[in-house]
């Protein structure tokens, strides 16, 4: 496959409505999502300067400063805490499923500093994902009132693709395939297509080789994974796994990983968290949906939330995913 020609994907239809992580917020027309024919030529995945320096030698040392801050009283709203800026400020979010106008995100209120890590947890069908895909703009949802500031920038006047640009990543619950075209190809698409962005010069299949090579460890992935179409007959951890290799890839400064551990064994489960961990910088900040303590004993959160029926009704530290996994939820209204 060319790099540089345009280039359309078929998606099938039991992928065309869970979008690719990496398309979800590429394309420039966010109606695209619902097509069938993915506009791989319209591919772009530009983010800050600092995501296009290979990360896998940055270790983490964000943790240590997450740590410090253990409990959500100690969050402020203004543009700072302390040395911290405030990355994400989402204010009374309500959002409705465009087709059928059914209310989902009912007063949604989240302020995430970087470096922080923040856990969102919550019953089936409370609204976590849907809070997630609003977040990067996904047109199966409506805006209907509040408001979302990444970065100083106005998330809701912002196409999924200037979203991705200004550092937002969300990798998504189920991953799509995308037949016919190899991860490789892939990621060099999206990882140039930014780069274009930005105004620095593409690499090609060699350069782009050496880069992404080192980062194949950090997920624990064999180099053969490049060649196979993406996520193409990919188990549900190998999914997982390149979900991670995509975020690697291409940076964020927010990534938003929608039940990372969904389906994952105890291995996989300890590497895919290596691998976020290592990602993290005392700049950037994780946003992870889950249901399970286990992977906040991998990742540590610096705030745990709880959601129910489309709003956050508890904020606090590790202890809500103990009481949740010793007393479901019950013990957190009880709480
Ligand atoms: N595109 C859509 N079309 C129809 N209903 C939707 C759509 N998106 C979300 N919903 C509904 O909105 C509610 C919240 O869904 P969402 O996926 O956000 O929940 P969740 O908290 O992530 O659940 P889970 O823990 O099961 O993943 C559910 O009742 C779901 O069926």
């Amino acid at each position: 496959m060319g790099y540089s020609m345009p280039l359309h994907l078929n998606l099938s239809s039991s992928t065309s409505t869970i979008i690719s992580p990496m398309a979800a917020t590429l394309l420039p027309h966010p109606h695209s999502f619902s097509s069938s024919r993915l506009p791989l030529s319209h591919l772009s995945f530009p983010a800050s300067a600092s995501l296009l320096t290979s990360r896998s030698n940055r270790h983490r040392s964000s943790l240590s400063v997450s740590a410090s801050l253990s409990t959500a009283e100690s969050q402020t709203t203004s543009g700072s805490y302390g040395d911290k800026k405030l990355l994400l400020e989402v204010k009374d979010l309500t959002a409705v499923i465009a087709e059928s106008k059914q209310e989902i995100l009912k007063g949604v209120n989240l302020t995430v500093y970087e470096g922080e890590i923040h856990a969102v947890m919550g019953k089936n069908g409370s609204g976590k994902s849907t809070f997630a895909k609003v977040l990067v703009g996904h047109p199966d949802y409506e805006v209907t009132g509040g408001s979302m500031v990444f970065k100083g920038e106005n998330l809701l006047e912002m196409e999924p693709e200037d979203r991705s640009v200004a550092g937002l990543f969300m990798s998504f619950q189920s991953p799509v395939e995308i037949p016919g075209v190899s991860n490789i190809d892939f990621l060099n698409m999206a990882y140039n297509a930014r780069r274009r962005k930005l105004g620095l010069p593409e690499l090609g299949p060699i350069e782009f080789y050496a880069y992404i090579f080192p980062k194949l460890d950090l997920v624990n992935m064999k180099t053969d994974f490049l060649n196979r179409n993406v996520n193409e007959g990919f188990s549900g951890g190998e999914k997982k796994r390149n979900e991670i290799l995509q975020l690697a890839v291409l940076g964020a400064d927010m990534s938003i990983l929608d039940e990372i551990d969904s389906g994952l064994d105890v291995d996989a489960l300890r590497d895919v968290a290596k691998a976020v961990n290592s990602l993290l910088t005392p700049k950037n900040s994780v946003l992870m949906i889950t249901h399970y303590l286990r992977l906040l004993e991998f990742i540590k959160p610096s705030y745990i939330h709880v959601m129910e029926d489309g709003k956050i009704v508890k904020t606090g530290d590790i202890n809500i995913a103990k009481i949740l996994e010793k007393e479901g939820y019950k013990g957190i209204s009880d709480a």
